[in-house]
């Protein structure tokens, strides 16, 4: 089911519209204060404001007169907390919703399998660590089976160690659910959205694929955003990753990778020393790249290299008579290259 949703609140300075396709995944990202969350709430039901137009599919959930209240638009809000009930067991939390529409509550057993709960079915929600909980409120936001899900933030107040499988299972359950996911970590757009749209105050300033709002920034948030060069891959050992392309990346990883598996590397453009000959010395990674764009932005530079980013002075890259076309070798201090599960 599609999401079209157009949003003008005066009094909060918001006025946007954006769409989210049938079984699309859209980030929707921007500064505090940017309207992200009146977005959500007016998509939900929960906030009405001046002018808003809703529609889901074929029907129209606000606007033209209609106000349909939150109860009844098939749209599943889930946040940071998982705000379970805490006297009931998490088999009972998941089949809450079905129920109470009136469905078989047998299918809460169906939505804890894929979230990786089926072993804590007769826990009650303080016997549970947050990640679990979080992936509990997920197959409870599911049981219902929306139309549409909004995610505020929902990996934000988790423990690091407890991110990469609640991000996993996100990634496996709202494949074919129109979603929208509010977050401030690049590495959940890029691993989680088909898409991203950027807001900054109440306006969308940027959209298209999440690789290419984050690579080709247009706003100062996108800019600050995209600071961060995103690399997947496999785990060929620990704290070493290969990317898709065949190249060779060590780091630090957040948690032990296990080899083979699918992985992510991130590391700042800051972090990548460009070299017209091979360096010495002892960067673990050493990589040579062309040059394929280069950013003059006053004293500082952005220069893309073979696709990964690098930001030096503009007198360096002066110096170092960069173009595009020129072949170079890249410097990636280990220390500042971080691994996570993919
Ligand atoms: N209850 C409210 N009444 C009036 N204005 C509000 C209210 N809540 C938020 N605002 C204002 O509306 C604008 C948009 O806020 P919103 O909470 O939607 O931003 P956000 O992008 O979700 O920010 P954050 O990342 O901090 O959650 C801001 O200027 C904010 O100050």
């Amino acid at each position: 089911m599609s999401l079209a949703a157009r949003v003008r609140d005066p009094a909060r300075g918001v006025d946007l519209r954006f769409h989210v396709a049938s079984g699309e995944t859209v980030a929707l990202m921007g500064p505090n204060g940017a309207g992200k969350s009146t977005v959500l709430a007016t998509v939900a039901g929960l906030l009405r404001p001046a002018e808003a137009h809703v529609r889901v599919g074929d029907r129209v959930l606000a606007g033209g007169g209609q106000w349909v209240p939150p109860h009844r638009r098939s749209v599943a809000l889930l946040g940071q907390q998982p705000r379970l009930f805490p006297h009931l067991t998490v088999r009972e939390n998941v089949a809450f919703g079905p129920r109470s529409v009136g469905r078989d509550a047998g299918l809460a057993d169906h939505w804890l399998d894929p979230v990786g709960a089926s072993a804590l079915a007769d826990r009650r929600p303080r016997q549970l660590s947050g990640g679990q909980a979080q992936r509990v409120a997920i197959a409870r936001a599911l049981a219902v089976e929306p139309d549409v899900v909004l995610l505020d933030e929902p990996l934000a107040a988790l423990d690091v160690e407890a991110v990469p499988e609640v991000r996993r299972v996100l990634r496996r359950v709202l494949a074919g659910t129109a979603t929208v996911l509010v977050t401030h970590d690049p590495l959940d757009a890029m691993t989680l959205a088909d898409r991203a749209v950027i807001v900054e105050a109440g306006r969308v300033v940027h959209e298209g694929t999440a690789r290419d709002v984050l690579t080709h920034p247009r706003s100062a948030f996108g800019a600050a955003l995209a600071g961060v060069n995103l690399v997947e891959g496999v785990a060929t050992g620990p704290d070493h990753l290969r990317s898709a392309d065949g190249r060779e990346l060590a780091g630090i990883p957040r948690r032990t990778l296990d080899v083979g598996a699918a992985a992510i590397a991130t590391f700042a453009p800051s972090a990548v020393a460009i070299h017209r000959e091979r360096p010495g010395g002892s960067p673990r990674n050493v990589l040579p790249g062309v040059v394929t764009g280069i950013e003059v932005r006053g004293a500082a530079c952005r220069v893309e290299i073979s696709g990964w980013l690098a930001d030096v002075t503009t007198a360096a890259a002066a110096e170092l008579e960069l173009e595009p076309g020129r072949d170079v070798w890249m410097g990636i201090k280990a220390t500042e290259v971080r691994l996570d599960p993919a």
